[in-house]
């Protein structure tokens, strides 16, 4: 097992490069089950566990597929006979898995996929992938923790969805892809990722048109085929760095940052005195010296995205005065903070409220990540704390950074990734002998 050390005081410095984004590579790599014709080649492929896991699902489907990690790139061919069942073992590493549903019921009117369940940010169900699939004309069946869509074939509908969910929004979209008539969807998603999906199936021959609004409409064609695509930047790892200057007081270029992709949080970072300039190729961040206490509250996008708010509470943690963060899409994604508490932070959890009292001197200690940004928090809180913050169960930060620790060092934090044993072999003094370059 290893862990990330993180020696506090350090103003980041220098520029950093930002990957594709996973939100947007894990539904297009589910799309390209969609192809019974030609290979499809995606550039701009982050190197990260999740993206081998959707790999190792679609081996199991019958996909052939080639991930090039030199060149950030993935090539897929499913012109072959595609199986129809994801089991328990790729599904439990990795719910986005569900994704496969859509496509695969479009293609063979059939598809057995492990329930995903619940995980640290909340129960997740996914009655409204379900619900859009079975007014499709799919019968649903859910047994022995797996559910099971068979179709003859999928019929264009016009479906409602409750809450504009990214998975449901994904899901249904590929799987009408191929439906007979057209599907319109209304209160649908409006992620960046979601444009980036349509952008593909169209390349593939598709006929979705809306992706971005409110309301996505798709007209059913006989068959789609492979198809070339360069995968959007990662706004949220974007938007990590974002404050990791913010915190530090420095002064960072982040290439490939689109602002249009983090406009509620750019927003909300100007609110706190954090200057900002953009250009074609990226974005420069500059952290002030204090930063202003602000009041914020996770919306589906365009609102404040949920998958940057445990990194947002460390800003509002060091910033002056009291700030509110306010939850809104899962109904416990506030772990993170239990671990904070342990380096002296100051809180008060009310229901989907959390009320942070800034001017925190946050102190080193050892805390373990919950989950994927809970993981990049608590090293950001590491940069601003006092001493030595030793950051554990990195498997949650591998899912969805590339290198981070090291990106950190190359703006100049003091971050060492190290095995736990290599660590209990070290002496203190030889551990602080890491730090000295
Ligand atoms: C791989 C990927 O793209 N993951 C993102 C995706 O997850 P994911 O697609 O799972 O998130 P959803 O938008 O579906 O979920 C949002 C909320 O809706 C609820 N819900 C969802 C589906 C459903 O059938 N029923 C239901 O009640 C969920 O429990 C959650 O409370 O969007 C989330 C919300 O922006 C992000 O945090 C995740 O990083
Ligand atoms: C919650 C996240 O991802 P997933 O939906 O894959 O769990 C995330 O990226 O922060």
């Amino acid at each position: 097992m290893e862990k990330i050390i993180v020696r506090g005081g350090n103003r980041l410095e220098g520029t950093v490069k930002v990957e594709g984004a996973k939100n947007a590579v894990l539904p297009i790599l589910a799309a390209t089950l969609l192809a019974s014709e030609g290979q499809s080649v995606l550039t701009n492929v982050p190197i990260l566990s999740d993206v081998f896991t959707m790999d190792n699902v679609l081996k199991h489907l019958n996909v052939a597929i080639d991930f090039n990690e030199e060149e950030n790139t993935v090539t897929a061919d499913a012109s072959g006979d595609i199986n129809f069942e994801a089991p328990f073992t790729y599904v439990s590493k990795m719910r986005a898995s569900i994704v496969v549903m859509g496509p695969l019921l479009a293609r063979l009117g059939h598809a057995k996929i492990a329930l995903p369940g619940g995980c640290a940010i909340g129960t997740r169900p996914i009655d409204l992938h379900l619900k859009g699939f079975e007014a499709m004309g799919a019968e649903i069946k859910i047994e022995n923790g797996f559910v099971e869509a068979k179709a003859d074939k999928l019929i264009g509908a016009r479906i409602y969805l409750d809450f504009p969910s990214v998975g449901a929004t994904q899901n249904i979209m590929m799987g009408a892809t191929l439906a007979e008539g057209t599907t319109t969807i209304e209160n649908v998603a409006r992620e960046p990722e979601i444009v980036d999906l349509a952008n593909f199936l169209n390349r593939m021959g598709a006929k979705v048109v809306g992706a971005g609004t409110e309301t996505i409409r798709i007209e059913g064609v006989p068959s789609l085929k492979g198809t070339d695509h360069s995968i959007i930047p990662d706004r949220i790892e974007a938007g990590t760095f974002m404050i990791a200057a913010a915190v530090t007081n420095g002064n960072i270029y982040i290439e490939d940052a689109i602002a249009d992709h983090n406009k509620p949080l750019i927003s909300k970072l100007k609110e706190m005195h954090v200057a900002f300039q953009e250009d074609e190729n990226g974005i420069r961040v500059i952290g002030p010296k204090y930063l202003k206490a602000t009041d914020v509250k996770t919306m589906p996008h365009p609102g404040f995205p949920t998958d940057m708010q445990s990194q947002m509470t460390i800003a509002q943690l060091v910033s002056q005065g009291t700030s509110t963060m306010t939850e809104t899409v899962f109904e416990n994604r506030f772990m993170h903070l239990e671990e904070l508490r342990r380096m002296n932070a100051d809180f008060k959890i009310e229901g989907q409220t959390v009320l942070l009292h800034g001017n925190t001197e946050l102190q080193g200690a050892e805390v373990a990540a919950s989950d994927l940004r809970a993981a990049a928090a608590l090293i950001i809180a590491g940069l601003v704390s006092e001493g030595y913050t030793r950051v554990t169960n990195l498997k949650h930060l591998d899912r969805g950074y590339y290198e981070f620790d090291k990106k950190l060092q190359a703006l100049g934090a003091d971050v060492e990734r190290i095995d736990e044993t290599e660590e209990q072999r070290l002496a203190a003094t030889e551990i602080e002998a890491l730090f000295v370059k």
